[in-house]
């Protein structure tokens, strides 16, 4: 098991920065469902203020705002519903799309379309801590825009159904959303960057150990 004197980039424990309770649910079933982590992945419930501008960019900089506020290594994310028809929008601006449009509203901003294909993309930005430029790990699940089915109980999910299922996000068994959805592709690159860097550091204990100039 971890060793308290970890190098930095591989920490004990990453905080996950959101206000959002659902995001929390889905990333700590993900992560529990996966490998074992050999680190510790703790809630931070903090608001962070949002840039506008690319999806990349926006988390890269909530991770740093993150990482002033805590002074530890966090992980957070930022997610779109983007349409094809609308050339990606409303993106990283649905949260307020959907609080003044709505279910009804998001799916009448496609009338004019034929096209009512669109993709869910969740984008986490990881830093290891102060002095840490954040990475940044893409996951996209395509999909279409439908009228609402399901449960009402987390953001657009009523009205996303992905490619190959009959089902809307809202109605698919948690298990499936989590294994096909976009924060589980971008949590999976993330996964394996950090397990990488643990495999990394313990080779290098390893060897400095082998070397026998210290214990
Ligand atoms: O899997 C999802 N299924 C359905 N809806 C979802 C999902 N994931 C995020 N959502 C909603 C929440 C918010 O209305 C918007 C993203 O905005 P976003 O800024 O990333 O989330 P947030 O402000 O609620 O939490 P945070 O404190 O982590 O920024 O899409
Ligand atoms: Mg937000």
């Amino acid at each position: 098991m971890a060793s308290s004197a970890q190098p930095s980039s591989t920490p004990a424990t990453i905080y996950f920065a959101t206000g959002n309770k659902k995001k929390l649910e889905e990333v700590v079933h993900i992560l529990e469902n996966g490998h074992p982590l050999p680190f510790a992945v703790l809630p931070a419930k903090i608001e962070l203020p949002e840039l506008q501008g690319e999806p990349e960019e926006i988390a890269a900089e909530k991770c740093r705002l993150a990482v002033q506020a805590l002074q530890a290594p966090v992980m957070v994310e930022d997610t779109c519903l983007c349409f094809n028809a609308l050339q990606g929008l409303p993106g990283p601006y649905i949260k307020w799309f959907l609080q003044k449009l709505g279910h009804e509203g998001l799916n009448r901003l496609l009338a004019g379309w034929e096209d009512k294909s669109a993709y869910a993309q969740c984008t986490f930005a990881y830093s290891a801590g102060p002095g840490s430029e954040p990475l940044v790990f893409v996951g996209r699940t395509e999909g279409r825009i439908v009228l609402a089915r399901g449960p009402h109980d987390f953001g657009w999910d009523p009205i996303f159904e992905p490619d190959g299922f009959g089902q809307t996000y809202a109605e698919m068994d948690k298990e499936i959303k989590n294994g096909i959805s976009h924060r589980f592709r971008a949590l999976d690159k993330l996964r394996t960057h950090l397990l990488d860097g643990h495999a990394a550091a313990a080779a290098a204990t390893a060897a400095a150990a082998d070397g026998g100039s210290k214990q």
